[in-house]
């Protein structure tokens, strides 16, 4: 494998479990329950997932904010697993992370500037403090913001601005990748745009790679090449962002998308499949077999006995796969669902929803074609 065609982070039957104790006494929360997934150099691969479905805990182990109980990671060809001291120290240089809170990473009482000096400090960079001060300066206006700001502290910003300090900081130890956690989840829908478009703009400008986690489909369908779908610490589907929401596979990616509100035409089609219903399963006694078979509307009793492995689905009709996943260079990969209905899933999409599940064509929004605020050409200053 050349170096262009390795993947920048390749991740293999990652899994984190957590001791939690109960009333009902001690259990185990499989939080990350064995995925993979590989990132290319200056692309986005997108988590996308309900409220618990192991997104964070994903990011939490690539930074070494909790331990894998299992699998490997590797960056760059070298396994970054289980590092410590010195080469963990080098790491957190290489992975940056950007929460979606900027005051979690911003001390109320020490000036914006410090807080993106602070890498530059740790990492022996920029040189003397004067140095410091003046790449901190550069960082700065690289995400918008004037000279002004730098002596100012959190709380005189913005919550746009304070986001935009923290992508500075995330910047400053010219990392490898960098891990954007609902990093747009808190801000106005204006003030989002602006964010994902100063997010979008220095990926073409400096070549980031990207793992963006968030809820919001829209945002994620506007910011990935690639997205992989979550549910319960398991991935259910992954593929290129275009095969995934145009031709959703896996019966939990379905659901999903037509839980999301209408934001273009596409949300139409969607639609055609029932949205989410009832709560996601404990994760201290998640289902056997398939763990989305408790809501899905295809479930059948080889579900409960049977774990899925990801596979490639029935192409479109009409479509050739080899058309669909052809050459798209180095994160060409083909687009898979754990799901072992998927021909019964797809024969029945085509005419709508499995019998007995209520259609939703006629809610509110459908057909209605709002233009995402982003594309809009909203200002970036
Ligand atoms: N430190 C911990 N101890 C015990 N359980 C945990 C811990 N951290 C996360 N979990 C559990 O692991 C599961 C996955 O949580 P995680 O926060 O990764 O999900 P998520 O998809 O990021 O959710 P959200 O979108 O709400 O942030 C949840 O059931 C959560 O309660």
């Amino acid at each position: 494998m050349t170096d262009d065609e390795r993947p920048l982070l390749s991740v293999r039957d990652l899994q984190v479990r957590f001791p939690v104790t109960t009333d009902r006494g001690k259990g185990v929360v499989h939080a990350v329950a064995g995925i993979d997934f590989d990132i290319h150099r200056g692309r986005t691969v997108s988590l996308v997932g309900e409220s618990g479905s192991g997104k964070s805990t994903v990011a939490n182990a690539l930074m070494h904010l909790v331990e894998p109980s299992a699998g490997t990671v590797l960056l760059d060809g070298r396994d970054i697993t289980s590092v410590r001291g010195k080469e963990l120290k080098a790491l957190r240089r290489r992975i940056a992370m950007v929460f979606q809170d900027p005051f979690a990473s911003l001390d109320p009482r020490q000036h914006v500037f410090r807080a993106v000096e602070e890498p530059l400090e740790v990492h022996g960079l920029g040189g003397d403090r004067a140095g410091r001060r003046r790449r901190v300066a550069e960082l700065f206006e690289l995400v918008g913001l004037s000279g002004r700001f730098l002596d100012r502290y959190p709380h005189e910003l913005s919550g746009g601005q304070r986001q935009r300090v923290s992508i500075a900081r995330a910047l400053a130890g010219e990392p490898d990748l960098i891990i954007l956690d609902e990093v747009t989840a808190s801000l106005d829908v204006s003030v989002q745009a602006q964010i994902m478009n100063l997010l979008n703009r220095l990926q073409g400008e400096l070549g980031l790679t990207y793992l963006f986690i968030a809820h919001d489909l829209a945002v994620v369908e506007h910011m990935s090449d690639h997205v992989l779908v979550m549910y319960l610490g398991r991935l259910m589907e992954d593929g290129d962002v275009q095969d995934v929401f145009d031709a959703p596979a896996h019966p939990y990616t379905k659901a999903l998308l037509a839980s999301a509100p209408a934001a273009d035409p596409v949300a139409e089609r969607r639609r055609r499949t029932a949205p989410l219903e009832g709560e996601v399963p404990s994760p201290l006694h998640p289902p056997s077999g398939c763990v989305f078979r408790t809501r899905c509307p295809w479930a059948a009793d080889e579900c409960a006995r049977t774990v899925p492995v990801p596979v490639p689905p029935p192409p479109p009709r009409g479509a050739s796969p080899q058309l669909r996943h052809g050459n798209r260079g180095p994160t060409a990969r083909e687009h898979v669902a754990a799901c072992i209905r998927l021909p019964e899933v797809q024969a029945s999409s085509r005419t709508g929803v499995p019998a007995g599940v209520p259609s939703t064509t006629t809610s509110a929004g459908s057909g209605a074609t709002r233009t995402a605020p982003w594309d809009a050409g909203a200002p970036d200053p």
